[in-house]
């Protein structure tokens, strides 16, 4: 069984929102965010850190990575959010606003202290200004840091930019971040689409995101979850071609360069071809 572990598509919800935490159980995504930040009202905010205590602890999430969203640092819920959430053990903590190498061992000092589990990774988030001029000693901060989430919402704002379809003016940000990541060996998934009855828009984004490299796609309704499910995945055409293509090489075995289907096949396409069936077979493990 590979180590990789999909994120194709990660849904965040209100956890003031019994409903949506009920409706959770029954969609087939690879991650759940229970917010605690700005899907929850102030005078909500300690109801809704009760109730994604209680959404962990149930256990009733099955196979989906389970994770809390505190607020940021700095806001009067952070230390009480941190402490609850560390408690208890969710598989991950997402902080948003994360801006530097300091503040990501601070939250792991602060996890630590609370008692988190072993298995309860940080994801932080990223967006801001700084936290992309920073993204790389963020990312390689902690070994306790597992995934960076893009906040392209708070990105658009911060930069006084606007959100067109294509996102050119959030281009760069998108790829420092994703240089970031990689450079530091760990998981990234994109930002949220907001428009959630514009379907067409929503899988131009998903394919976008793919492309450049995205694990996956954060998402705000159910309705997205099936097509960032899909363009996550690779397809039954990519994985014939990763199983023709290590079949190529290996029959040329010692040949350095061998060609499959017309094109050039070097060690490095092999790697590739390799990570798509482990993406696949992981795919395919949680689907059991
Ligand atoms: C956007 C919504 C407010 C729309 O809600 P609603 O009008 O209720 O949608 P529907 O009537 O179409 O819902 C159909 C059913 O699906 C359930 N539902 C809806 N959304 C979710 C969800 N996110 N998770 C689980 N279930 C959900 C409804 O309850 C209906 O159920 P049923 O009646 O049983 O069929 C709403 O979708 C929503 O609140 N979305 C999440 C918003 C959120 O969490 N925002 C914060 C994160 S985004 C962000 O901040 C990113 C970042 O920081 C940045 O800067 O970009
Ligand atoms: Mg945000």
């Amino acid at each position: 069984m590979s180590e990789f572990r999909p994120r194709r598509s990660v849904l965040y919800m209100p956890s003031s929102n019994a409903k949506a935490l009920e409706k959770a159980k029954t969609l087939p995504v690879d991650g759940v965010i229970l917010d605690l930040e700005d899907a929850v009202a102030p005078d909500a905010k300690v109801d809704a850190r009760a109730a994604a205590v209680a959404a962990v602890r149930s256990g009733e999430y099955g196979r989906r990575e389970l994770t809390i969203r505190v607020n940021g640092i700095g806001t009067q819920w952070h230390d009480d959010d941190l402490v609850a959430a560390s408690q208890a053990g969710p598989d991950a903590i997402v902080v948003p606003k994360v801006n530097s190498a300091e503040e990501v061992r601070g939250l792991v000092a602060a996890m630590e202290a609370a008692g988190a589990p072993e298995h309860t990774r940080l994801w932080a988030m990223i967006e801001t200004p700084v936290a992309i001029l920073d993204a790389l000693a963020i990312a390689r901060a902690s070994e306790r840091l597992a995934v960076l989430v893009l906040g392209t919402n708070d990105l658009v704002k911060e930069l006084y930019a606007e959100h067109v379809p294509g996102r050119a003016p959030i281009l760069p940000s998108l790829h420092t971040a994703l240089l970031a990541a990689r450079a530091a060996g760990i998981a990234i998934v994109d930002g949220v689409y907001n428009d959630v009855k514009d379907t067409d828009g929503f899988l131009a984004e998903c394919r976008q995101g793919r492309e450049m490299g995205f694990d996956g796609k954060t998402l705000i309704h159910p309705g997205q979850v099936e097509g960032a499910n899909a363009a996550f995945a690779p397809s039954e055409q990519a994985v014939a071609d990763a199983r023709g293509l290590i079949q190529a090489w290996e029959d040329g075995a010692g040949s350095g360069v061998v060609t499959f289907n017309g094109r050039m096949v070097e060690n490095l396409h092999v790697e590739s071809a390799r990570r798509t069936l482990d993406i696949h077979e992981a795919i395919r493990a949680l689907d059991a």
